[in-house]
């Protein structure tokens, strides 16, 4: 099967966001990855509200909400409104994730959760069949353009037995540091999304990278 792609927005050039979501409309992005970072839950803030709102005007494709902040069931209405429609909150981030995804699901948004680098996929046991995406960290969470994190082939492996013992249709997304060499082996390891920030958006032609991505099977 052909990967989903999800360019990272927190990559493109923020000066020129409305031809950098043009772009990504003509290419073979499946979704749009939006980073909202608090500078709480990661020692970094990206944006918030108006620009979703702004980047969703002229989106062509689902919007993927990756929330790195804290007491994400505060504002999961309001990234909904704004035009997310996968919202993925942090397990670090949550008090009652259940709860939270629940929530996220009544919005009519598919519900997503993210593992930071160091968090056991033993803790998704009890929850996975609620979750329709999780997100693994192959990078600590908080800035575009780190190193790939190599443990992440062995939690992605993890996961895949998981949701087959489970017999759900949870997808799985790799976080941060995808580029061409890890690419084949994220998706040989049994990944179904690719966020790729700076590798697409640093690339001489990012609809070609996209399309390259894009042409890779799992
Ligand atoms: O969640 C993120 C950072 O916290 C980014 O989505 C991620 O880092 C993607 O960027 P890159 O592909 O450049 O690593």
């Amino acid at each position: 099967m052909r990967p989903l792609i999800a360019p990272s927005v927190l990559a493109s050039d923020f000066a020129n966001l409305q031809s950098e979501v043009e772009m990504l409309n003509r290419s073979e992005a499946d979704w749009l990855h939006i980073d909202i970072m608090d500078g709480r839950f990661v020692p970094n803030i990206s944006f918030g509200f108006p620009v979703m709102e702004a980047i969703k005007k002229h989106a062509q494709k689902p919007m993927d909400v990756h929330l790195m902040i804290v007491e994400p069931e505060l504002y999961i209405e309001r990234f909904r409104a704004a035009g997310a429609d996968v919202i993925t909150v942090h397990l670090e981030a949550c008090h009652h994730l259940h709860r939270t995804l629940q929530q996220i699901k009544a919005t009519g948004a598919k519900a997503g959760v993210a593992l930071n680098p160091h968090t056991s996929i033993n803790l998704l046991e009890d929850i996975i069949t609620d979750v329709d995406v999780v997100c693994l960290m192959s990078v600590n969470p908080g800035f575009g353009g780190q190193k790939f994190i190599e443990n992440t082939y062995r939690k992605i492996e993890a996961l895949k037995n998981l949701i087959i013992s489970r017999n759900v249709d949870t997808l799985i997304e790799i976080d941060g540091g995808v580029n061409k060499q890890n690419a084949p082996l994220l998706l040989n390891s049994g990944a179904d999304v690719l966020v790729a920030g700076n590798f697409v958006f640093s690339s001489e032609d990012p609809i070609r990278t996209i399309a390259d991505l894009k042409k890779l099977s799992n």
